[in-house]
């Protein structure tokens, strides 16, 4: 089984078009390629780009004979995938000539007549669709066979073997009645709740019987990775540098630096309390300069390396002390000035003349003041002389001061100015000689927080844990406890860190208290339902075995796991 881009892509200035694999294996540069993707919205919308690609996919797997390269006469067709797809052929027949790959390496041809091909799809795909993809595969590709599966329902398969390998503890299931229900639930029924989210979307898919999905429960969240990279596109050009022609580079600074924060409100104030780019969490990502380099990599902005943690609550300590400081003194000038004022209302009360004389000179414009506004003799003329005569005193006093130390300080002034010039120019050299680096700060977590709060970008539904349990509420009563108690992480935005975590804790506030929440996550989410169809998973069994299997996938319902690989190892998944 192999990765590759799901999409051809033309060089500038060139004719040739490459398909699936030839895109990273000849181009350096992907950010000057024009890219065709087949998919859209999780639905084949380009037949032509598909054929190319599947074309690649099965010269690369050494199917022959090669299919003509037909423009498929218009129509829009479609069926799941996404923008890596993984794509296996499983081969049936003998080899029947030696050919010579790409790589120059001698390889093994197989003839498409004797070929079958598995394809994963999403959730309701409509028959239209099913159709044009049934032509390219069928006429196109003169595959012998071809068979078509939910890519959850295949996680659910593996899944199920999974399950049987670690022993059922239903120790905290609740009641007695309710651990009941998931023993037995486990044992007859294999329920899962599937979480699969990818490219285009997010899927709910409840499946009972070890791989069958409760149709009626499926929900579908319109938030997948394509919306986070579109997101983290604009927020970065917004900022900083105009990325939107830079889907790929962006798209790689998603998958090395966001997460998911496990309390996003703690984490925003966290954020708020400590200066941009001497955040904790904040990293810089190298662009890469296709010269010496062709992909990007992080590093710690400057101000942060070396830091801990303790400093980073030290500094935060020191800022809430800051703020708490200048609330209270605002308080306290606040009072000053009340008590002031009710004092000279007093002192107005108390003297109706000086009030008279103050109010007519006032009126008269005379901006002279007064010998005495109070009786108390808070403030009196002779005491403002007295303060205007000092001044002048001290002004003229510090003036001669100031004569020297200004003298200093011009000196000084222009002293640190060429210093600071001369910082500058090192700083901008040492820049050049660097790569360009964009700081990614909140940024991190605020952009996949959108898979748990669609709305902050005016999606119009709930989040990801809603999403599970309105399907699981559409489940039968009897499957619930079960299917909380096996929630499948799949796809690849199940790989980001903290995913699986936040998940679970947000299900746990929002599901019944007597049901045990329990989140399971595979190695490698993205791959987790290719595993249990791909018969070059296990590489090592014999060809036999293979011929078996991809006669057995004519069949179109996996009724059970025997039909596909079902091997697993407690090792390739962990709780959360
Ligand atoms: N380590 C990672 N961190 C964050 N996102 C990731 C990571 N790895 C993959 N992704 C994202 O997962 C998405 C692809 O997931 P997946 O391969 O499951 O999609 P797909 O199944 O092809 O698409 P669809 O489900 O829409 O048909 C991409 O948006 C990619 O950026």
């Amino acid at each position: 089984m192999s990765s590759m881009y799901n999409a051809t892509a033309r060089p500038p200035h060139q004719l040739a078009v490459l398909a699936g694999d030839e895109i990273t294996t000849r181009m350096k540069n992907l950010g000057q390629l024009s890219w065709n993707y087949p998919i859209e919205r999780g639905m084949i919308c380009d037949g032509e780009t598909q054929l190319r690609v599947w074309a690649r996919v099965l010269e690369v797997m050494g199917v022959v004979p090669m299919p003509m390269m037909v423009m498929l006469a218009g129509g829009r067709m479609g069926n799941g995938g996404g923008f890596l797809s993984t794509i296996s052929a499983a081969r049936r027949a003998k080899p029947v000539a030696d050919a010579v790959n790409h790589a120059g390496t001698p390889r093994a041809t197989y003839s498409s007549n004797n070929s079958a091909f598995f394809l994963l799809e999403p959730p309701f795909v409509p028959s239209v669709i099913s159709e044009g993809v049934d032509f390219i595969l069928f006429r196109e590709l003169e595959m012998a066979r071809v068979s078509r599966m939910l890519g959850a329902c295949m996680a659910a398969v593996k899944y199920a073997s999974f399950r049987r390998t670690i022993p059922d503890n239903n120790t905290s299931c609740g009641t007695e009645a309710n651990k009941n229900a998931v023993s037995w639930i486990n044992d007859k029924a294999n329920c899962c709740c599937v979480v699969d989210s990818g490219y285009s979307f997010t899927h709910i898919v409840p499946t009972y019987r070890g791989g069958e999905a409760l149709v009626n429960a499926i929900r579908r969240l319109n938030v997948g990775g394509k919306v986070l990279t579109n997101l983290l596109k604009e927020s970065v050009t917004y900022r900083q540098w105009n990325m939107m022609d830079e889907f790929h580079i962006v798209n790689d600074a998603k998958e090395q630096l966001c997460f998911i924060s496990e309390d996003f409100d703690k984490e925003m104030a966290r954020a708020r309390a400590t200066r941009k780019g001497s955040r904790l969490f904040d990293r810089e990502y190298l662009l890469p300069d296709f010269v010496h380099s062709f992909i990007g990599s992080v590093r710690l902005p400057e101000p942060l390396q070396g830091k801990t943690e303790l400093e980073e609550m030290e500094l935060i300590k020191q800022y809430i002390d800051r703020l708490d400081d200048r609330k209270q003194r605002q308080e306290l000038a606040d009072e000053a000035r009340d008590l002031s004022s009710m004092q000279v209302e007093e002192d107005w009360a108390d003297s109706d003349k000086t009030s008279k004389d103050y109010r007519s000179s006032f009126e008269r414009g005379d901006n002279k003041p007064l010998s005495r506004i109070s009786k108390r003799g808070k403030i009196t003329r002779t005491d403002i002389e007295s303060s205007t005569k000092c001044e002048e005193d001290d002004g003229s006093g510090t003036d001669n001061d100031d004569s020297d130390s200004d003298e200093e300080t011009q000196q000084q002034r222009l002293q640190r100015l060429k210093k600071m010039r001369d910082e500058e120019r090192r700083r901008r050299e040492k820049e050049s000689l660097e790569r360009q680096a964009l700081a990614m700060s909140v940024e991190r977590f605020a952009i996949p927080e959108i898979l748990f709060r669609p709305s902050d970008i005016g999606l119009d539904c709930g989040g990801i844990a809603e999403a599970i349990v309105e399907s699981i509420n559409a489940c039968d009563p009897s499957l619930r406890a079960a299917m909380y108690h096996n929630v499948l992480l799949v796809g690849g935005n199940a790989k980001i860190p903290g995913f699986g975590e936040r998940l679970k804790s947000e299900l746990r506030k929002l599901s019944p208290t007597n049901y045990e929440v329990r989140v399971y996550l595979p190695d490698d989410p993205a791959s987790y339902a290719w595993k249990c169809v791909s018969p070059s998973n296990n590489s090592n069994s014999p060809p036999e075995e293979k011929e078996g299997l991809a006669a057995k996938l004519s069949s179109r319902i996996p009724s059970g796991g025997r039909l596909f690989n079902e091997e697993s190892h407690s090792a390739d998944m962990i709780e959360l």
